[in-house]
């Protein structure tokens, strides 16, 4: 176990709800992998979707491919914190794992879009820190979500027309970050977790100030 908030595998602290959006394309998905990666005590929430899964993605790990009737009966069973349709498909993160995570003071990562983050500061206002992506322009943007895997011309103007709805939403985030240069973003977003723990970290050193005040007041009495 670390008594660095930086390595915060303790069960003295509550974990952070990390909620990540972006339009479709901003590099949401490339800034949180790599968060995953390299920072300790962070872990994906893996929501479930209807739509296809994509040749660099896996079951379970990126997300739980399901089919509509499937979808459908988890929201009957109330197995969602919140679900929302995006473009053409279903999203919904699954609500079984989060609270036994965030009381293990692990930090939840939560890439959801505007509907999801909205909900999820609605349903856990203190739990969720919110950052919101945006691509430095939206000929870059294009250029970025042409350069995938699965870009057909139709799937990028999908995604394309619904950049100005999702960008409307950006005030309703903790945080904003342009993701001009991969790097600085990536800093970025690394900065505004550990700031956070940080700030959370004052609420669990209420005893040791106690102590140290008690001991203050002694020297002062000459004690
Ligand atoms: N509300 C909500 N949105 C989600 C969830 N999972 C993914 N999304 C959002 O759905 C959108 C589409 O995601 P995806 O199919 O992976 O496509 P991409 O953004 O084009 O890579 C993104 O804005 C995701 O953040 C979820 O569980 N709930
Ligand atoms: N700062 C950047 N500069 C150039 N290309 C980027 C940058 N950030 C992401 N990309 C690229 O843009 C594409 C879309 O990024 P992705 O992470 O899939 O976006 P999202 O998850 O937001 O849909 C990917 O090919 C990725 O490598």
């Amino acid at each position: 176990m670390s008594n660095n908030p930086l390595q915060p595998n303790r069960p003295d602290r509550r974990g952070i709800m990390f909620v990540v959006s972006s339009p479709s394309g901003a590099g949401k998905t490339t800034l949180t992998r790599r968060m995953l990666k390299e920072v300790e005590g962070v872990e994906l929430s893996v929501s479930a979707t209807t739509r296809a899964i994509r040749p660099d993605e896996e079951e379970a790990v990126h997300y739980y491919f399901k089919s509509h009737d499937e979808f459908r009966s988890l929201i009957g069973g109330d197995q969602f914190l919140e679900w929302a349709q995006v473009f053409e498909h279903y999203y919904g993160t699954p609500r079984g794992k989060v609270e036994p995570l965030l009381r293990q003071g692990i930090d939840v990562l939560f890439d959801v879009d505007w509907q999801g983050a909205r909900m999820l500061k609605q349903c856990m206002p203190g739990d969720v820190v919110s950052v919101f992506i945006l691509p430095p322009s939206i000929a870059e943007l294009k250029k970025r979500l042409e350069g995938r895997a699965e870009a057909t011309p139709e799937a990028v103007m999908k995604r394309l027309l619904g950049a100005g709805p999702d960008i409307k939403r950006w005030g309703e985030y903790d945080y904003v970050i342009m993701n001009d240069n991969i790097e600085t973003a990536y800093e970025e977003l690394r900065s505004i977790l550990y700031t956070e723990r940080l700030a959370r970290r004052k609420a669990s050193q209420g005893a040791r100030v106690d102590v140290l005040l008690a001991d203050a007041e002694k020297l002062e009495k000459g004690g």
